[in-house]
């Protein structure tokens, strides 16, 4: 199937600097696809490429198949059917909630609004067709530039970080609702955000930018469990990092050994684990520490300190064998005293290790079997 939206080797330049940097994207029919990233790394400018309102320097955009922009032609944003989306998404404030819905139709009065008025149901606003915006909250608002945007029915909407204007309980109810209704109406969805968590609960496909290119591509659960680097994997949660030095093919850690293929003897190594992947348990009297094949070795640490937020407590715990400090979290409320010793231990096939910077990287980085 051909894709509604295609970006191939994608590239613009600010100042002689590549801002965009030979971005490959697709975007099928019906799908809901992220461009997640740090502030800065060229999401907002990769989604005002694919929506025509600038134009790339190289590489090429393509809308069902067609090529409408090369670096040499560029197809003016009216002509692509596409809706756009963007924090600031400023209604007319001249004009009622019917008419800025209305606005981007052709057609007959009665067929537009019969148009407005399917919409304004469907964004919970049935009877607002009155209204003026300065009479509406910011969440009513945010419904009617949804209407508005999806009232031609574009077959891709462009969305730059749409919801960041509206509070947080807001905002959850809101892009819920939102990705209902796109989904209803079939349209293609690339949307620009720099919250993992939204671009996990929104998006079918993520993909990662970092320094104007995508790093990595996924569904969220392969993004966030088979992170291609440190970086990635810090982009979604905090990190714990345990370091080791590979001797013939594996490296040691308070943890045990973690296997290292591909890498050279002396290399450094990080182990990367979740705080939610760490094990505690309170050492048995008289019981030794066994390591077990899932587990590896577990560790000995002791707590420094606990902080309990509510739904989960965050324990730092200081490692025995080396004085590093770790991070467990824990659900419900676990608050034991600090210097209370533990037992650490940490899933084997949950892990990533990653050589350290500069070194060469083996075909599969996220490597994590016991070697014992
Ligand atoms: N018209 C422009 N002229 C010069 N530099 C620009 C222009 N537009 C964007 N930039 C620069 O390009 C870089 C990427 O900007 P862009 O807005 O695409 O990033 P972003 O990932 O969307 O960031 P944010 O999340 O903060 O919106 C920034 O350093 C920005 O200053």
């Amino acid at each position: 199937m051909t894709p509604r939206l295609e970006l191939k080797s994608v590239t613009r330049r600010f100042d002689g600097q590549p801002v965009v940097d030979g971005i490959d994207l697709t975007l099928r029919a019906g799908e809901v696809a992220c461009l997640l990233g740090p502030s800065g790394c060229g999401k907002s400018t990769t989604l005002r490429l694919a929506a025509g309102v600038d134009s790339p320097d190289g590489g090429e955009v393509l809308i069902d198949g067609e090529v409408v922009a090369d670096g040499r032609r560029n197809l003016p944003p009216e002509h692509r059917s596409i809706g756009l989306m963007f924090q600031d998404f400023a209604l007319f404030p001249h004009l009622d909630v019917a008419r800025n819905v209305a606005f981007g139709l052709s057609g007959g009065k009665a067929e537009q609004m019969a148009r407005v008025t399917e919409l304004l149901g469907k964004v919970g606003l049935a009877g607002y067709e009155g209204k003026f915006p300065h009479q509406l909250s910011g969440g009513e608002q945010q419904r009617v530039a949804l209407a508005r945007a999806l009232a031609p029915r574009p077959a891709i909407m462009l969305m730059d970080e749409p919801f960041s204007g509206l509070d947080k309980r807001l905002r959850d109810g809101i892009r819920d609702e939102t990705l209902d209704i796109l989904r209803e109406e079939g349209t293609a969805v690339l949307l620009v955000t720099h919250e993992p968590d939204e671009a996990m609960r929104m998006a079918d496909k993520i993909a990662l930018m970092r320094n104007g290119r995508i790093v990595q591509v996924g569904n969220p659960y392969s993004v966030y469990t088979k992170p291609v680097d440190k970086e990635a994997a810090a982009f979604f949660s905090d990190i714990n990092v345990v370091h080791g030095v590979v001797a013939s093919g594996s490296a040691e850690t308070p943890f045990g050994q973690f296997l290292t293929p591909g890498l050279v003897d002396g290399a450094d190594v990080e182990i990367i684990f979740r705080p939610q992947h760490l094990r505690l348990d309170f050492p048995r009297k008289g019981a030794p520490v066994r390591p077990t094949v899932e587990h590896g070795v577990p560790a000995m640490g002791t707590v420094a300190r606990v902080r309990f937020v509510g739904n989960q407590s965050i324990v730092e715990l200081e490692m025995e064998a080396d004085q590093s400090i770790v991070r467990a979290i824990i659900p419900g409320v676990f608050m034991p005293p600090e210097g209370t010793p533990l037992v650490l231990s940490l899933r084997r096939d949950i892990c990533h290790v990653f050589p350290c910077a500069v070194q060469t990287r083996v075909d599969d980085p996220w490597l994590h079997q016991a070697a014992e």
